[in-house]
């Protein structure tokens, strides 16, 4: 497949966007627009760490000119995919350009699908390393690994926030400039957190070619605990199968973990309904982000919080311009280790927190805020050593 889209006589490449390589194979044009990030700028850089490797590619961070920490790409010498070819062909130069055949498509691929969940590319170089030729590594945003045990101790918002990324890209992919792209290899390792996002990395293993069918039987879905059969279109093609295999990925690898675990009670039906129906494929891509979206409506607007009867147990007195720096105890999932940290929509939610329970005997508003705009509230075990600070709120628990 040609991914470039055809040239117009006014569309020479510019000064720094350039052909992807004279030995790369691919005849598609990378159309980066300045200032694009090449050898020169990763010459001198700071800081070198090994992030990860898999079949392919291994990754490191690096520093750019003491500022800008990216992610280096670049084929595995030591990886699976060049020892078996070397053992089999023995022709190192040659088992590269295979390898690096990939890291040409991920790097196409990252500059054709745009999207804030999609990892940005920041450039590429090619030069001799090794004896070899024009070696290939692509500079990227820098994520870190998305690690699921971390993620299941998180809040359920910042949960909720990988799941609608990944929501959001899955729509992305359904509906992009390139057609509706899969991911063929979808585990929690081909994608990474940046600021809270998830966004996909990993674009080697990604299809748009939707299956060719002449029957239903040909559009099978082999999943480990579950198959599907999907309609074969009067034109051939098996019906959204990118899109649903996409999807149902998410469903087994992220929603059925992330998305209704300690969720507000009033919000688990809905959750709930999203996760049965992706399970079992009853929605398209466009309907599940609808109802992610309408989740953080309910979520943002304060909209779940009203079906809860909400009458105050204890009185509170309100300190202005006042916090209680220690006095702290430990909750789940604290947005802080030492201390009870947690998000609330507004004062009454606040109260109703610290009413449910028995050690907390006040809590301090701050003025930081979640990526939904929810308030930060140190919750506190008591509240004798009170100090001025005109940033925060104290509140005290007068009455049990
Ligand atoms: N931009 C990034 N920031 C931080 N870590 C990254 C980044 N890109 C990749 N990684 C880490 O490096 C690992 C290897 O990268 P990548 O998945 O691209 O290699 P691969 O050889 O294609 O792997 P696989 O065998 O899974 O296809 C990933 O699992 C990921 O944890």
């Amino acid at each position: 497949m040609d991914l470039a889209p055809p040239r117009t006589s006014a569309e020479q490449p510019g000064p720094r966007g350039r052909a992807l390589g004279p030995r790369s194979g691919v005849s598609a044009e990378l159309s980066l627009e300045p200032p694009l990030l090449g050898c020169r700028d990763i010459r001198n850089v700071s800081g070198v760490q090994y992030l990860g490797s898999g079949y392919t590619k291994a990754v490191y961070k690096a520093v750019l000119n003491r500022t800008l920490a990216v992610a280096l790409k670049a084929v595995d010498f030591g990886g699976h995919d060049i020892a078996h070819c070397v053992r089999q062909f023995s022709a190192l130069g040659d088992c590269y350009r295979l390898a690096a055949y990939k890291i040409v498509k991920e790097m196409i691929l990252l500059q054709r699908l745009r999207h804030a969940n999609v990892l940005q590319l920041y450039g590429y170089c090619y030069q001799d390393s090794n004896d070899i030729p024009d070696t290939l590594t692509t500079i990227t945003e820098l994520g870190s690994p998305l690690e699921m045990i971390q993620l299941l101790q998180t809040s359920w918002e910042d949960r909720f926030r990988i799941c609608l990324s990944l929501v959001r890209l899955l729509h992305y992919l359904a509906h992009s400039p390139l057609g509706s792209v899969t991911l063929l290899d979808f585990r929690p390792r081909q994608f990474v957190i940046v600021d809270g996002e998830l966004k996909v990395t990993d674009l080697d293993d990604a299809s748009i070619e939707e299956s060719s069918c002449t029957s239903n039987s040909d559009c099978f879905m082999e999943f480990p605990a579950r198959n599907f059969t999907l309609p074969c279109s009067v034109e051939g093609r098996c019906q959204n199968m990118n899109e649903k295999r996409n999807l149902y990925n998410a469903y087994r690898f992220f929603f059925t973990y992330l998305l209704p675990h300690s969720a507000p009670s009033s919000l688990r039906p809905l959750l709930d309904k999203i996760v049965n129906a992706t399970g079992e494929l009853h929605w398209g891509i466009d309907e599940t982000a609808a109802q992610l979206e309408r989740v953080l409506n309910l979520y943002k607007s304060g909209e779940y919080l009203q079906n809860t009867t909400r009458v105050p147990k204890a009185e509170y007195r309100r300190v202005p311009e006042a916090f209680i720096p220690d006095e702290n105890y430990r909750c789940w999932p604290s947005y802080h280790h030492k201390g009870c940290l947690l998000s609330v929509f507004d004062v009454s939610e606040a109260i109703e927190i610290c009413d449910s329970y028995s050690q907390c005997k006040a809590f301090v508003l701050t003025n930081q805020t979640t990526w939904t705009g929810r308030q930060l509230v140190f919750f506190k075990m008591a509240s004798n050593h009170i100090v001025p600070d005109p940033d925060k709120i104290t509140y005290v628990k007068v009455t049990d």
